[in-house]
């Protein structure tokens, strides 16, 4: 059974849902009443984008109604993690986030927490009971579209182990090896290597976690252009795109799933994600 608490959210699912109404009280308090009509002897699987800080309340206080309703055992699906890529403390005064979220969502004693590709070992490292659902049938679904005769490509050196790992889940799809590096003052962008040749004019399928702002992307996509790449494609799991579409009009299609938010936009296609 699910339990979702983002009515925008519409993942592909035959589960029953859970009926609930929730409202914020005028002090900014989260309010939830679930209709206790179903089965309490079964498993409730509660799905939420927790994009930010504010969303937890809702959670914690769902599970507190579920389990004063003896519900024993409950799972939490969360798509995009918040603050994932926030594992590590750069610099002295900084919070390392992921933990915070993490040990608040520890503390609800949970029977497993499925998180759709995790931006880093870390989360499921902090996460109890935390299982890590690959992009693997997302960019399955992508090739429906664009065709296998592609290259993927993987940005930089953190992607690299997820790549090879969607290559051989699908059949062993050639894999080209990318780097980026960062200006140590500023922490900007400042250059991208390529490690192949010549791509003959190959499509290349970009594949990452997280499009943010897309600087990552621009700046690979002009460095495979200067070694002749066909059709640029690119497929995160997480469509953030702070900076909008028009900035990554250098690709021919982008794809992402509903983790982050929904999108209704032609340059963009949505694969949902499947409960
Ligand atoms: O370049 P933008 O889109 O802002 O940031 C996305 C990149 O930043 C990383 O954390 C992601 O894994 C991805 O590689």
């Amino acid at each position: 059974m699910i339990l979702n608490l983002d009515p925008k959210f519409t993942p592909v699912t035959t589960q029953e849902e859970i009926k609930f109404q929730s409202f914020t009280f005028s002090g900014g308090e989260p309010h939830i009443k679930i209709n206790p009509d179903f089965d309490h002897n079964e498993k409730v699987t509660i799905t939420h984008r927790l994009n930010s800080f504010n969303d937890l309340g809702l959670l914690c206080i769902t599970v507190d109604a579920l389990r004063r309703m003896d519900v024993k055992i409950i799972d939490l699906f969360i798509p995009y993690f918040p603050a994932a890529r926030q594992d590590r403390v750069m610099i002295k005064g900084e919070s390392l986030s992921v933990k915070v979220y993490a040990d608040i969502i520890n503390g609800l004693q949970l029977n497993k927490v499925f998180v759709f590709d995790a931006h880093s070992e870390v989360t499921p490292a902090l996460v109890n009971n935390c299982e890590v659902i690959p992009n693997h049938t997302f960019i399955q679904q992508v090739l429906k579209v664009i065709g296998d005769n592609v290259k993927l490509i993987s940005p930089d050196g953190g992607a690299l182990k997820k790549i090879y790992k969607v290559s051989e889940f699908l059949g062993g799809i050639d894999v080209v090896e990318c780097s980026k590096s960062r200006d140590v003052k500023t922490g900007k962008l400042s250059g991208f290597k390529v490690y192949e040749d010549d791509l003959n004019g190959m499509d290349c399928l970009i594949v990452d976690d997280i499009c943010d702002g897309g600087g990552t992307f621009v700046g690979l996509a002009e460095e495979l252009k200067k070694k002749n790449a066909g059709k640029l494609y690119l497929a995160v799991s997480h469509g953030i795109f702070n900076k909008g579409f028009e900035v990554l009009d250098c690709f021919d299609k982008i794809f992402t799933t509903n983790s982050f938010k929904d999108f209704d936009d032609e340059r963009v296609e949505v694969v949902k994600l499947e409960l």
